[in-house]
């Protein structure tokens, strides 16, 4: 046990690390799904309503984080919407609870070796951009990542080819595909005038913003700042609501 509660703690994850978890996982549910979804805060219930449910405990994962933040629940569900497969992690990870990012960015890693390619990710965050209003949702088309800018970074060290190259290109970090489709889903649905496009902009937290970094964020192109890392290799787009 105590061996176990230290590598959950460990900020480092090796390849063989997840390769683990994965095959914990892999060798506890049929499910193989090809979509996560990370839920935010108050967001679990998207979880809600899946068919043939399938639900693992964060702390029961080996390498797996625990969620510490109130509206985190701490699941993996497995599960299927329309005959597909997804799979939902019901609380997220994040560098004010003392995580490196390597550790908030795991699941991403053994989802890749799962077999996922699509993953959205949703969060609560703060607007800065004027037109928007309490409550509107913005759908993430790119990001500044200010914490990667002072070397708080989960690619940092050695690089293992077998996730991915050593400079990965962020030019089309959100795709253009998904981000049109749920402009086109939500205006057919007539919800256009709460949804919204912009950039997002990633701080370490947990304070929220100065009125001064707010102004500050919002003149260097972010319309909506929020403490969570999205910043991953596979991520296709994702919500955040104000
Ligand atoms: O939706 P989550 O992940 O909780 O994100 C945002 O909401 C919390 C603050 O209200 C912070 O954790 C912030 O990052
Ligand atoms: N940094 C930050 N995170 C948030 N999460 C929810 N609202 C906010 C906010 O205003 N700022």
């Amino acid at each position: 046990i105590h061996l176990k509660e230290a590598n959950r703690h460990r900020n480092c994850c090796s390849f063989d690390d997840c390769k683990l978890t994965t095959e914990w996982l892999l060798s506890r549910t049929r499910h193989r799904p090809k979509i996560a979804i990370v839920c935010g805060s108050g967001l679990g219930l998207l979880a809600d309503n899946v068919s043939n449910k399938q639900t693992f405990r964060y702390e029961d994962i080996p390498n797996f984080p625990v969620s510490t933040v109130p509206g985190h629940e701490g699941c993996l569900v497995f599960g299927q919407i329309k005959g597909k497969s997804c799979v939902f992690m019901q609380g997220r990870f994040h560098l004010y609870e003392g995580y490196s990012l390597c550790k908030v960015t795991f699941p991403m890693r053994i989802f890749k070796l799962m077999g996922v390619e699509t993953i959205v990710v949703t969060n609560a965050s703060g607007g800065l951009c004027q037109d928007f209003k309490v409550g509107d949702i913005m759908v993430i088309k790119d990001h500044i990542n200010l914490p990667g800018f002072a070397g708080q970074h989960p690619l940092c060290g050695p690089n293992d080819e077998r996730f991915g190259i050593r400079f990965p290109c962020m030019s089309d970090a959100y795709s253009k595909d998904l981000r049109k489709l749920v402009l086109d889903i939500t205006a057919e649905l007539g919800y256009s005038n709460f949804v919204r496009e912009g950039v997002y902009c990633m701080v370490s937290g947990p304070n929220f913003e100065t009125i001064a970094e707010a102004r500050m964020l919002h003149i260097l192109g972010s319309d909506s700042v929020g403490m969570d890392y999205h910043n991953t290799r596979r991520k296709k787009f994702f919500f955040t609501k104000q």
